[in-house]
């Protein structure tokens, strides 16, 4: 992770774990530790984005192949206390997605107070379309931003959609070219 100051209150906080800013623990645990530095030193909003051409491909899921239930336990508290802190955060949060942002990248996105993304990219949560089905508080985040029955349809369907699209339905709130 790595953090540009654009003045002494914004910080610009960027995923930088190439290729696809797959989630492993140690960069939720990064990003998780900058967030609460920031807050820490008196900055008022950070801007999200990926230092890659891909914002973030979600959960790393070489890291969840064959873990053992230590491994698993410890993921998922980082998970979730990525999740926490970035969504409770007292600063003002902008997501700039300026890449895919399939399943947990799209999480992180939304647990931003807003995004905007960058055309031609695709954004959901698509866990179903390989068998998995979100955690709760995925779906929850999801169904605050687009509506109930909407963020039903594409979860169930694990729709990944275009910038357009995205717009659309209020999964985003800008087009930024
Ligand atoms: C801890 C408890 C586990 C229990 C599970 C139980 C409950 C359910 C939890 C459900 C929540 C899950 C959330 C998730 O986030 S799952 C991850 C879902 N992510 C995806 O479906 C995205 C997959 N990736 C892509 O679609 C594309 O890679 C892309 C992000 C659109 C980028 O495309 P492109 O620029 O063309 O790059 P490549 O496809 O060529 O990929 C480059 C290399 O990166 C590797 N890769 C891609 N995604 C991931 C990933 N998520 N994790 C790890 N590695 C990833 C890809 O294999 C390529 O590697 P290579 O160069 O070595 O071949």
């Amino acid at each position: 992770v790595t953090v540009e100051m654009k003045s002494s209150k914004v910080a610009i906080v960027r995923m930088n774990r190439p290729p696809v800013n797959a989630l492993s623990k140690d960069l939720m645990h990064g990003l998780r530790r900058t967030i609460c530095d920031l807050e820490d030193n008196d900055v008022k909003g950070i801007v999200l984005t990926s230092s890659s051409k891909v914002f973030c491909a979600g959960l790393d899921l070489a890291e969840l192949l064959n873990p053992t239930q230590e491994f698993v336990s410890s993921f998922w508290k980082e998970l979730q206390g990525l999740w926490i802190t970035l969504y409770s955060s007292r600063l003002v949060t902008v997501a700039a997605v300026n890449g895919a942002a399939p399943a947990a990248g799209c999480m992180l996105a939304l647990s931003c107070d807003y995004r905007m993304m960058s055309s031609k990219n695709v954004i959901g949560m698509n866990e179903t379309k390989f068998g998995l089905f979100p955690p709760p508080w995925f779906v929850e985040l999801m169904a605050d931003t687009v509506g109930r029955r909407k963020a039903e349809m594409l979860l169930l369907q694990g729709t990944l959609l275009s910038t357009e699209d995205a717009l659309a339905c209020g999964m985003i709130d800008q087009i930024v070219e």
